[in-house]
């Protein structure tokens, strides 16, 4: 797909901006934050119902979702991690993630489970499907790591199963994310104070 070189250039910066941002965020911000965000999610109406969810590991200073990971085993909530996948370029799998699971980092130094076919979950299956993201704005737009990995795995959920939900610190905000076409709206934010909620355009 074309698209301009300044435009890339602009959210190149933009991506840039906020990983620095939130890259500077202290340890005890962090701690205070992720505690925050369970206090946010287990409000949530979805939770109630829910069985198995995706969620991330944080890196890059992203919003450290180990004690809601926690949260959701102590409730019988099956927490699935994302995993680059082996033999498609741009796409994700997503393993189950529990105490014992063997890890390792991927290329981009992230852990993730050692891969095992038997504790795939469709994307499809799973009943929320928490992002990390880079930045967001008061529409729902989405801006990652620049890999095109959630882009391809929200484009390509063949029911509107899944609940999607974006999580980031206060400070990803942005006024407003230029967007490409292939880029996936989230319908859903949660940051540490706020749930933002988005509605879908009208077509
Ligand atoms: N915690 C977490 N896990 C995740 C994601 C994420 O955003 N956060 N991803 C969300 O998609 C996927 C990984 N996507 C990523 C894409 C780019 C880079 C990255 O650091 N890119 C470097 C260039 C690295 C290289 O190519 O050598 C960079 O942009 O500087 C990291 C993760 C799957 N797992
Ligand atoms: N559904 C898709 N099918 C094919 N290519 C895609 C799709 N979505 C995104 N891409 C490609 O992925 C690349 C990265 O996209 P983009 O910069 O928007 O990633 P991102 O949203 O920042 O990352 P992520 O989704 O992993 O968080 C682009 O070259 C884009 O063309």
């Amino acid at each position: 797909m074309k698209t301009s070189n300044s435009q890339q250039q602009l959210r190149q910066a933009l991506r840039q901006e906020v990983r620095e941002k939130r890259q500077a965020l202290s340890a005890h911000f962090q701690q205070v934050s992720a505690q925050s965000l369970i206090k946010q999610l287990t409000t949530l109406k979805w939770l109630t119902s829910a069985k198995k969810v995706a969620i991330y590991l944080a890196n890059d200073g992203e919003l450290d979702t180990s004690p809601f990971i926690n949260w959701c085993w102590q409730h019988a909530i099956a927490t699935y991690i994302p995993v680059l996948h082996p033999f498609n370029p741009g796409h994700l799998l997503f393993l189950h993630y529990h105490a014992q699971s063997h890890m390792k980092e991927n290329k981009y130094g992230i852990l993730e489970p050692i891969l095992n076919v038997n504790t795939v979950c469709p994307a499809d299956a799973l009943d929320i499907i928490f992002t990390p993201l880079v930045a967001f704005d008061n529409t729902g737009a989405r801006l990652g790591m620049g890999g095109g990995y959630y882009d391809r795995t929200l484009a390509n959920l063949s029911s509107d199963k899944p609940i999607v939900i974006g999580l980031a610190h206060d400070c990803q905000q942005l006024n407003e994310i230029p967007t490409e076409a292939w880029d996936m709206p989230v319908p859903h934010i949660v940051t540490p104070t706020h749930h933002y909620q988005f509605d879908k355009p009208q077509l």
